[in-house]
């Protein structure tokens, strides 16, 4: 299981220093998608130039323009792009074709999908590497992606499986019965006080 970052609030600089904090317990760094909206790919680029071991995913949230959009990202040092599961198909086409130009991956952010095993099986044969279950920051009050996990690790199998969603070191043991590929947590780390801390104990969780 691999702990994947994400840096959704804050600036280019401070996204650095967070890395350093928690580099050694961390296997991916997201840039998020409000911080891409802020600053564009300078993130992306910066700390792909001082990570060049790190693998990068540029949480873009495609819905359309496949590939032009993913190449974006690509060019600018993203290792993992990801597009909106619940899109069209030439969308979802279009960022793979990109991903396997740039040697990179696509993940499937699962948001609204209605129909997630099939639609996740769909996703995988059209050349998505990871589907990931998200419960939206707008709904982490009333809603948690446990339950969706269950169903798309039994549909395409865990090691094509990531979570993101509100998870912190106190909700990420509901995630290890499933092993899900990739684990993503933003405030739980970013909003504590010592980060590398939260960061060391959500990874040691992971790892048994
Ligand atoms: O993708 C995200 C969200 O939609 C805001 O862009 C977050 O990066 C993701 O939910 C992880 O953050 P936390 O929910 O704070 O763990």
């Amino acid at each position: 299981m691999k702990l994947q970052l994400a840096l959704d609030t804050c600036n280019t600089e401070e996204a650095l220093q967070i890395v350093r904090e928690v580099e050694s317990f961390i296997d991916i760094v997201e840039i998020g998608t409000p911080m891409i909206m802020h600053y564009g790919m300078e993130p992306v680029q910066k700390v792909s130039e001082q990570y060049p071991d790190m693998r990068i995913i540029a949480d873009l949230k495609i819905m359309d323009a496949g590939e032009f959009e993913a190449d974006i990202a690509f060019n600018a040092g993203a290792s993992i792009v990801s597009v909106m599961g619940i899109t069209h198909n030439e969308t979802i086409r279009g960022a793979v074709k990109s991903a396997r130009k740039a040697n990179g991956k696509v993940l499937a952010d699962m948001m609204c999908v209605v129909n997630l095993e099939e639609r996740a099986k769909e996703l995988v044969e059209l050349g998505v590497d990871y589907i990931c279950v998200h419960t939206a920051h707008d709904v982490q009050g009333t809603q948690s992606p446990f339950a969706s996990l269950a169903k798309v690790q039994d549909s395409v199998g865990s090691e094509r499986c990531a979570i993101a969603g509100g998870l912190n070191k106190e909700s990420v043991h509901r995630v290890l019965e499933y092993s899900p590929e990739i684990i993503i947590v933003g405030n739980g780390i970013t909003g504590q006080e010592n980060k590398s801390q939260a960061a060391k104990q959500i990874k040691d969780l992971l790892q048994g």
